[in-house]
């Protein structure tokens, strides 16, 4: 990250003055390794996090090697060897080798499954794992284990992370925020093995768990060791350099030989090596001035950089800076609100702020940090000014409003309000990418993001355009931009798309071609070919894959009610396909486990039973009370209603997987609360809840309407369905297109407009007219049924 971000600063002042080659041991062009956080919660995929492609280095005109690091440096002859033979000559050579994650020599460390998480390998190799163990250990406690903690509970792994201090993130936290940290996290799912020392991973070849030196275990088939990170300078001592615990740097980065520099996590300046990079971008822009500098003492040196910290976990807001504990020498402001979990402490000294912890409420950081960078004197200042509660900051109004010019709104970069004002004004920016490009601001972290939307609003008078985020790596358009293609150049096939809309990369991604698919079916139903090579696995194999390799089948029971003869025929395939599993699901279905790939279709024709689409985008079950005919609390037919919506919606493609319950009054027993469409039915009524989710992000659904029919039911959920269909991105469940687009603007489209109703219904209808029972097509097709099961398939998209 340091080293390309010199390039980029060396290019911007002065583009013709070097050739520049460029040696990295990784297989990829620059990452933002920052955002391999956000990969491993799944928020953004690899080709998402790549800084400058490989473009970019041809356009600029740099030679670049990657998968080839450099093993000998020649200082005499001004020579760099790679691993690979190459040999290339240096005026001036840059070290930017970065750190090495710390791995504790235990007993057993070196055992399969033990793994730091420091790059894309890295994470690519967590991720394969969660699809196949089920209890993670992550040890060490800080910014690292935490953000790899939240990414495997994202991934479905049950997490232990053990830490040797007794409270979380003790380098950056007081006990205080520690501790609400922990309750915090420990409400997500994370499970916190405090004061504890490993003393020897256990296993065979593979890790089963850790020993501790209190003589207490824990089980593990993953062990993630965040303790912290080592600069990389085996080279650098190798080659003669000076090294502390890094390479030692002067003010414009030039090591202890001539010609020789250093940026980033391998220097060491004024004997500190930073781990964050704000401090190794201002370092990076130090270098580029001094080595394009025809006045080289007209340059400003590096002079060392305040950090601050902030840990990427949603729903988590932490900030720490400076020096944050207490000590005789200072005196602390602090703020601690546990009604609204909110804990906030400024650390004074000689009247100049040095530190802060806020948890729970970080928007008064970019604040704070100004008057830690600028050593403020605040002897005349209220020191209750310094930490305003909420009205006297004026109520919810954006903190940039009340930031001035110089502060800085993105910290990473070292952005300031002034700089993205002047960019927006000058060049006619209009969206947060566009800022992005520009400027650099939320180019890292993205945890500024909000502030950049926020300023561009008050900057242009419009509400900011966040979502102008492509939809992938692979291409600069949005979702809702590859759509409008699709519709107004009436584009056919995922192929077309991609090379109309001129994409980055001939196949595609994981992550566009599954929704170029869908949104090329959704625009078109009655001509669409769908693609099955852009599915995933499970959409492909029409069944879910499970840890083992086998799948599992779920056959339709419409409304969750079934009969002694389907029961008997679902217990003779188990026992003729010797099923070692029969479970009933949460939405009242039959789950066999472990059935075999090549056994799927046989087991689908045996069973005479139609698809429970369990593992598709599409409307998954409709779970359904016992309602009126037997239940003494029941009003209406919720059995019928539920047996009625799954018939009509079975095998529409939607955005996203959609589940539906009817309870009969509301005591609710089908949860109908918590699901994309919940339908509950009252005295001579029916009231329809929208957007609930029961699972990661838990959402009771909003009430939506009250009305008196069944048929009036059915034609709201199906106009609300088509424009969720049409409108929302591929992968958003319904919770969070609520929240988007707003539940009055879906009142006014579904309720309030009749005639837009009626159309919405109209182009569902078609689409319904096209959904086919996927089993059923299989079996009938000897061709499908090898294509899918009998040939060994390439699982690119797993
Ligand atoms: C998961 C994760 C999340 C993070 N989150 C944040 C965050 O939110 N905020 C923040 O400020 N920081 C964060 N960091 C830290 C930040 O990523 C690092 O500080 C930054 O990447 C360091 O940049 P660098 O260029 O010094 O080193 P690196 O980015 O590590 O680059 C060094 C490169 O040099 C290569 N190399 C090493 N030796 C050789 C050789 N001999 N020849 C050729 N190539 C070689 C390495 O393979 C590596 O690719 C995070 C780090 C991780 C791992
Ligand atoms: N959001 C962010 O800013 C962010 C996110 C991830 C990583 N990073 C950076 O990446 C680098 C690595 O992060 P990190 O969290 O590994 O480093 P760290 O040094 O910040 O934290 C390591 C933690 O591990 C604990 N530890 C040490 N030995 C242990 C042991 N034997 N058993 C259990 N716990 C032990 C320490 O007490 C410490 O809290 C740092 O430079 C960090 O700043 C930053
Ligand atoms: S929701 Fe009401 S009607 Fe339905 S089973 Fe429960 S108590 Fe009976
Ligand atoms: S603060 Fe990290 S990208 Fe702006």
């Amino acid at each position: 990250m340091a080293g390309i971000r010199t390039l980029e600063e060396i290019l911007k002042r002065d583009p013709e003055r070097y050739a520049i080659t460029v040696f990295g041991e990784e297989p990829h062009p620059n990452y933002n390794r920052i955002m391999l956080s956000s990969v491993l919660q799944g928020d953004a995929n690899v080709n998402d996090i790549v800084l400058n492609d490989y473009d970019w280095y041809e356009s600029n005109g740099i030679t670049l090697h990657t998968g080839d690091p450099v093993v000998k440096v020649d200082e005499s002859k001004q020579l760099v060897i790679s691993e690979q033979g190459r040999t290339c000559s240096y005026d001036k050579l840059i070290f930017a080798t970065g750190s090495n994650p710390f791995m504790l020599p235990l007993p057993g460390a070196d055992k399969e499954g033990v793994i730091a998480f420091r790059n894309i390998k890295d994470c690519e190799t967590m991720i394969e794992a969660s699809r196949h163990y089920k209890k993670a250990v992550v040890i060490g406690g800080g910014l690292l284990g935490l953000e790899a903690a939240r990414g495997l509970l994202n991934l479905n792994m049950e997490v232990d992370v053990v830490h040797i201090a007794d409270y979380l993130m003790e380098r950056q936290l007081d006990e205080q925020a520690g501790s609400m940290l922990r309750e915090e996290l420990e409400k997500q799912g994370m499970n916190f093995l405090l004061n504890k020392q490993t003393e020897q991973i256990t296993g065979d070849t593979r890790v089963k768990g850790l020993r501790f030196k209190d003589g207490t275990s824990t089980k593990a088939d993953l062990v993630v060791m965040a303790v912290g990170i080592r600069p990389n300078v085996e080279l650098a001592k190798e080659s003669g350099l000076e090294i502390n615990r890094a390479i030692i740097v002067d003010d414009y980065m030039q090591t202890s030989k001539k010609n020789i520099y250093a940026v980033g996590e391998c220097a060491e300046h004024r004997g500190i090596a930073y781990g964050l990079v704000a401090p190794l971008y201002e370092q990076g822009k130090v270098l580029a001035e001094h080595i394009c500098a025809e006045d080289k003492a007209a340059v400003s040196g590096y002079q060392g950089s305040i950090v601050y910290t902030q840990l990427k976990v949603s729903g988590v807001d932490v900030f720490s800076a400076g020096k944050f504990q207490d000590s005789k020498e200072t005196k602390a402001i602090r703020v601690h609100d546990e009604f609204e979990g909110i804990y906030k402490k400024v650390v004074v000294q000689d009247n100049k702020v040095i530190g802060a912890v806020l948890f729970g409420d970080t928007g008064d950081s970019p604040r704070i940090l100004d008057m830690m960078k600028k050593e403020q004197d605040i002897s005349e200042m209220s020191k209750v000014a310094i930490l305003p509660t909420e009205q006297s900051a004026g109520e919810k109004e954006s903190p940039v409003l009340l930031m001035a010019e110089d502060e800085t709104i993105c910290g990473c970069n070292g952005v300031s309000k002034g700089e993205i004002v002047a960019a927006i004004t000058n060049q006619g920016l209009t969206s947060v990418e566009e800022i992005k490009q520009c400027t650099n601001a939320s180019r890292s972290c993205g945890g500024c993001k909000p502030l950049v939307a926020d300023l561009l609003a008050l900057t242009t008078g419009e509400q900011a355009d966040t979502s102008k985020e492509p939809m992938c790596g692979c291409t600069d358009y949005t979702h809702e931009e590859v759509v409008a293609n699709i519709r107004e150049l009436g584009l056919s096939y995922p192929r077309e798309v991609m090379n109309v809309l001129h994409w980055r990369t001939e196949e595609g991604c994981s992550k566009c071609r599954p929704a170029i698919n869908y949104y090329l079916g959704m625009v078109d139903p009655l001509k669409n070919k769908d693609d099955h090579t852009s599915r995933f696995i499970n959409e492909r194999a029409h069944g879910n894959i499970q840890n083992d390799g086998t799948f599992s089948v779920v056959p339709r029971m419409y409304g969750g009610v079934t009969n002694p003869a389907q029961l008997r025929q679902i217990a003779d395939v188990a026992d003729k396909y010797n099923i070692p599993l029969l479970k009933v699901t949460g939405g009242q279905r039959i789950d066999m486990f472990g059935v075999e790939k090549e056994d799927l279709p046989k087991v689908w024709e045996e069973l005479g039973m139609r698809s429970g689409s369990a593992y598709a985008k599409a409307l998954r079950t409709v779970k359904t009370c016992v309602g009126e005919q037997f239940c003494r609390f029941g009003t209406q037919d919720s059995i019928g209603l539920g047996i009625e919506l799954e018939k009509k919606f079975e095998y529409i493609n939607t955005p996203h997987k959609v589940k539906m319950a009817v309870s009969a009054c509301p005591r609710n027993c089908a949860e109908s609360g918590i699901k994309d469409f919940g339908v509950v039915g009252v005295e001579g009524a029916w009231e329809l809840y929208v957007g609930g989710n029961g699972g990661v992000d838990l959402r009771a659904g909003d009430l939506f309407c009250k009305v008196k029919t069944k048929e009036e039911i059915i034609e709201i959920i199906s106009a609300f369905l088509q424009y969720y269909r049409e409108n929302a991105r591929y992968l958003e469940r319904t919770s969070h297109f609520v929240e988007r687009v707003g539940l009055d603007h879906m009142k006014k489209v579904v309720l309030d407009d009749s005639k837009r109703r009626k159309e919405l219904v109209e182009r569902l209808e078609v689409a319904l007219s096209t959904g086919k029972d996927p089993w059923k097509e299989i079996i009938e097709s000897e061709e499908k049924r090898k294509e899918l099961f009998e040939k060994k398939q390439v699982e690119s998209l797993v």
